[in-house]
């Protein structure tokens, strides 16, 4: 990577808010690289020379038909699967190949897994408090005074949740798209500069996924992210560039109605009903 981009000038960017994060250096304004990556289960290739890249603060959809390597490869980013040949950056001087999944998160890297797990016995405001303790003990940070910014930082991230209102109410107690939307304030809580995000309206009423929609938006810019979706509906409200899977590679990128209209693209989702 760090030769076909050359070498690291300009900006070295330390992330916000966690001081023990190692610094991300995005010179060549490539938040995260992918390249050359297999991955074979029994010799399977279940990811298959793929490379790809997202720009700081970018929106990315990831599309693709059941099977076409996309939790795959959300596992590759973040440490829980290593891959057999490939490499995997995130900025210009971070080998995510050389770190455990806990330092992946640390540096900035934060997963939403499709189905919500929130402390359904706290309440709204404690599950982001909680979220806030990275690796400090859980019960310390309950009764540990919040101090004026980490009380603004919680409003604020209610704020964008759009879960003000329901600061009080215990987690348990929301609907399933309220849930999907505290998890992702829970992760905001760590600042990542890089979201992933899996299948987040799955189960979703449409006004769910309405404001799910806006929320994401809200969020690139801030950080980069990164979707996973089969709701071609949601990923044509959201995205700008649409990256298309198949069998472990990168079959076509553009724009939703570039990769709708791609021949290649059109024959690979025949039969396919989801999209
Ligand atoms: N641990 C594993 N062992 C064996 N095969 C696996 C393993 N994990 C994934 N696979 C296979 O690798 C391929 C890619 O799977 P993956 O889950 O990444 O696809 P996907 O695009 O996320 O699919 P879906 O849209 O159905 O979630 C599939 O054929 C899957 O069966």
């Amino acid at each position: 990577m760090a030769g076909r981009f050359g070498g690291a000038f300009g900006r070295v960017l330390q992330r916000r808010g966690s001081s023990s994060a190692p610094s991300l250096d995005l010179t060549h304004n490539i938040i995260l690289y992918v390249e050359g990556v297999t991955v074979s289960f029994d010799g399977f290739r279940a990811l298959n020379d793929l490379s790809l890249y997202v720009a700081p603060g970018e929106l990315r959809c990831i599309i693709g038909p059941n099977g076409a390597g996309k939790t795959t490869m959300m596992d590759v980013i973040t440490g829980k699967t290593r891959p057999d040949t490939g490499s995997v950056w995130f900025g210009q001087t971070l080998d995510l190949l050389t770190l455990g999944e806990p330092e992946i998160a640390q540096a900035g890297i934060g997963r939403k897994f499709q189905k919500p797990t929130v402390f359904s016995e706290h309440s709204v405001f404690e599950n982001l408090e909680l979220a806030m303790a990275g690796d400090k003990s859980v019960w310390k940070m309950l009764f540990a005074r919040l101090t004026p910014e980490q009380l603004t930082r919680i409003d604020e991230v209610l704020e964008t949740i759009g879960l003000k209102d329901h600061r009080s109410a215990r987690a348990g107690s929301l609907s399933h798209g309220q849930k999907q939307w505290l998890e992702i304030g829970m992760l905001l809580m760590q600042d990542p500069a890089l979201l992933l995000v899996d299948e987040p309206v799955a189960g979703m009423t449409p006004q769910e996924t309405e404001r799910t929609a806006e929320l994401l938006t809200s969020l690139a810019g801030k950080h980069s992210v990164v979707v996973v979706e089969h709701d071609m509906n949601f990923v044509r409200s959201i995205a700008r560039t649409v990256t298309v899977l198949h069998q472990g590679s990168v079959l076509a990128e553009g724009t939703i109605d570039e990769v709708q209209n791609d021949p290649k693209v059109i024959e690979v989702y025949l039969g396919e009903p989801r999209c």
